[in-house]
């Protein structure tokens, strides 16, 4: 063991290791929060599979029968993609690189605006169960099937890195057993999710954020008063240049600054906020359109607490170690037992707050994945399927993206360890480009649908090829590999090699990763449009009404109409013409299945 205030860090992460029983860490108490924490959740799932419509339509499984309030919606809503590479992820940031990263929180006003007022006015409207059926009412069912499929790429990798996080952090430090702690976290959710459906879901996210929120503020609070008060910890955290300004160099390859964060962190949030799957579901599960705004609204203060949280932790961390450089993120995990033991309860909380996190995004991504699976893959090729069935269908899509989950997670072990950026460059590679695609949709009437397939497969390439040369290139990294390093270092030199050579490109390599979403986005709708002016564009008239946002129209307000007319989209979107828009919506999706069922 260490000993504390002097030296607590040695250089090798093998010797952080804390032993549980040697240094009681962990006492009875501790152990039932956690379990308190497990069986809540599983109650919940229980409870909505036997009350209200006992899960028997996918109504109700997957949309929660559109019967949502604004509060639970909200916090559900900060729930999904705020995990443990979050909790761990951000204080380490922070540590090491100071309280920059804090600046994200610019982001969040227009990433929050955008998606209340542009994204779910439409999705709302169109009465869709899956936000890839705007794909199909506004280009094609293959660009429908291209965009789900992205999607499920992009929350399966995902939700292996969340899964495996906290475990492998809380393994390296405590000697939790690793797999025995995927395992449960993987299987209590599968279960509740499976059991109680979207209800279940968002009720459990409720009551996971507060376990969340109070686990994060228990560190802060005793961290704190360990360290000396709120002076001495500001006073440390100053002399040690943590307090960042605003860094308003233009640098596009700086990792952090105002315009990274602030500007790219965007278009990060519209591709979660605004399109993402787990998201417009819960606008969609929402009572009505206002709910919805609202709980998108309420989503900010949350965030910013959350984020406040995290960023206050790696400030009070730093006081107690800023002896030391670097932080890895199970330095975090470190931290909070050096802070909690002896205190009963309180290390039992923060696990408790770890798998909240890490539960309620693991569940969204399974309800959220079973959904797109069978509304945009399944239902289409056999409409005539009875409800039960879809229903009992659904729960096994739940069931088996659970155990998927499981198997990612052992992937990830693979790669690596991976926090912070792992899980903001899969957002931004994947989800940037599934943005673009939405966005060429809803404030581009020419774009078509060969269009709109191209932009994407092209935007993903340019996505992966980016992403893929940054991490080549940056070889800084030790190799994570133990099994077969050397196969592993053959491989990567052979590709590094490839990838490095122009020097131009190194620098396209070196694109701050908060850049992706927005880089990625705008690929997809630069290629889009040139195609569709080569395929020939869609005229206005021709797109389904309600599928289109006059962004232009709006951003060109000062331009005369007839200019307008001409060079973009001024079909209004107000309430009036939505009841309009809704019966022609169903129409239209009835005919499709129609049209499929006769084939
Ligand atoms: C999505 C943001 C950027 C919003 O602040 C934040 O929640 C975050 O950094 N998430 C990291 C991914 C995760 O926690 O799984
Ligand atoms: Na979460």
């Amino acid at each position: 063991a260490q000993e504390q205030g002097t030296s607590p860090f040695p250089k090798h992460q093998e010797t952080i290791k804390m032993d549980p029983s040697d240094q009681k860490i962990f006492t009875v108490i501790d152990y039932v929060i956690f379990a308190v924490l497990l069986a809540a959740s599983m109650g919940i799932g229980l409870y909505y599979a036997l009350s209200g419509g006992r899960q028997r339509t996918t109504q109700e499984f997957l949309m929660a029968d559109r019967s949502m309030g604004c509060l639970p919606v909200s916090l559900s809503l900060i729930a999904s993609f705020q995990s443990a590479v979050a909790i761990i992820g951000v204080p380490a940031e922070i540590y090491t690189h100071g309280t920059q990263y804090w600046f994200i929180g610019c982001a969040y006003i227009l990433g929050l605006l955008i998606p209340a007022h542009i994204f779910i006015p439409v999705f709302y409207r169109l009465r869709v169960s899956s936000a890839y059926q705007y794909l199909e009412l506004r280009f094609s069912k293959a660009v429908r099937i291209c965009g789900t499929l992205t999607f499920i790429f992009q929350m399966v990798i995902y939700m292996g890195v969340c899964v495996y996080t906290p475990a492998f952090a809380l393994n390296a430090v405590t000697g939790f057993e690793l797999w025995g702690t995927v395992l449960a976290t993987g299987l209590v959710c599968t279960l509740y999710t499976t059991l109680g459906g979207l209800k279940a879901v968002i009720w459990t996210d409720v009551f996971q954020t507060v376990v969340m929120f109070a686990g994060q503020l228990a560190v802060i609070v005793v961290g704190v008063q360990k360290t000396g008060g709120v002076a001495d910890v500001w006073r440390k955290v100053w002399e040690g240049n943590r307090i960042s300004g605003l860094d308003l160099n233009p640098d596009p390859t700086e990792r952090h600054t105002f315009w990274t964060l602030g500007v790219g962190g965007v278009f990060l949030m519209l591709s979660l906020y605004g399109v993402n799957q787990a998201q417009v579901q819960r606008y969609l599960s929402s009572r009505t359109e206002k709910e919805a705004v609202r709980s998108c609204y309420m989503v900010f203060p949350s965030l910013q607490l959350a984020l406040a949280l995290s960023c206050v932790m790696g400030l009070v961390m730093f006081a107690r170690y800023y002896m030391f450089i670097v932080c890895f993120p199970q330095m975090v995990i470190y931290f909070v037992m050096d802070m909690l033991h002896g205190l009963p309860g309180l290390p039992g909380l923060f696990i408790a707050c770890l798998f909240s996190a890490a539960l309620s995004t693991i569940s969204s991504a399974f309800n959220s994945l079973a959904t797109v699976t069978m509304e945009d893959l399944i239902k289409p090729q056999y409409p005539a399927m009875t409800e039960a069935r879809a229903t009992l269908l659904s729960k096994v899509l739940a069931m088996s993206y659970g155990l998927l989950c499981l198997a990612m997670a052992y992937l990830t072990h693979l790669m690596g360890d991976s926090v912070l950026q792992v899980a903001l460059k899969i957002f931004g590679m994947v989800g940037g480009p599934i943005l673009g695609l939405f966005c060429l949709g809803m404030f581009f009437p020419w774009a078509n649908s060969i269009g709109a397939l191209v932009g994407l497969c092209v935007g993903l390439v340019v996505a992966f090829w980016l992403g893929i040369g940054s991490i080549l290139t940056r070889s800084t990294r030790p190799l994570p590999l133990e099994c077969s390093a050397n196969v592993t270092i053959a491989i990567q030199t052979a590709i590094s090699l490839f990838f490095s050579q122009p020097s131009g490109l190194k620098r396209f390599y070196s694109l701050s990763y908060m850049w992706y979403s927005g880089f990625n986005c705008t690929t997809v709708i630069l290629i889009g449009l040139i195609i569709s002016f080569l395929t020939g564009p869609t005229k206005e008239e021709d797109v389904m009404p309600g599928t289109l946002y006059p962004l232009l129209g709006k951003l060109f307000c000062f331009l005369p109409e007839h200019l307008k007319k001409k060079l973009c989209c001024v079909t209004p979107l107000g309430q009036t013409v939505s009841e309009k828009i809704d019966l022609i919506a169903k129409n239209l999706a009835t005919f499709i299945y129609n049209v499929f069922a006769v084939e």
